[in-house]
């Protein structure tokens, strides 16, 4: 699939973020190797810390259907919905990609639209994180 594609599930799933509190809506497409994506948005709670991210909403998705592989997430997002600026994953979302992505080569693509993004490694995002390798 290419890049532009994945970018424009996650433009498409923008509209589901539930952000009645923050205002910043946050959408994300995550594509495994097997070439299926799973989509996801912020999940905010009135009692503020249950909130769950666009990219692990994806993940847990994912995860939960069996899926174990990934290539490449993208992430789309910002204020009121409109797009001001890259978005860049959280800290806890960077750990749950460390759980489940080689560093080296799954791609965190951050987007302002189909045809403006920025592609890093989990590694680059990430360095030095902790995985599952850490506890052999
Ligand atoms: O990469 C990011 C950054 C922030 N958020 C959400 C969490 C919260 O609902 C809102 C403001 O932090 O944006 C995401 O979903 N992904
Ligand atoms: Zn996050």
């Amino acid at each position: 699939m290419e890049i532009k594609e994945l970018i424009q599930r996650a433009i498409d799933a923008l509209p589901n973020s539930y952000a009645p509190y923050s205002n910043f809506k946050v959408a994300a497409a995550l594509l495994t190797k097997g070439q299926k994506v799973y989509t996801g948005c912020n999940i905010e709670n009135a009692a503020f810390s249950p909130t769950n991210c666009a990219e692990r909403t994806a993940f847990f998705k994912a995860v939960s259907e069996g899926e174990r592989e990934f290539d490449s997430i993208v992430i789309f997002g910002g204020k009121e919905g409109k797009i001001t600026d890259y978005c860049p994953p959280c800290g806890v979302c960077r750990q749950v990609m460390m759980e489940f992505c080689n560093p080296r080569t799954f791609w965190i693509i951050l987007a302002k639209s189909p045809e403006d993004y920025k592609v890093y490694t989990l590694e680059k995002l990430l360095p030095e994180g902790f995985g599952p390798g850490n506890l052999l």
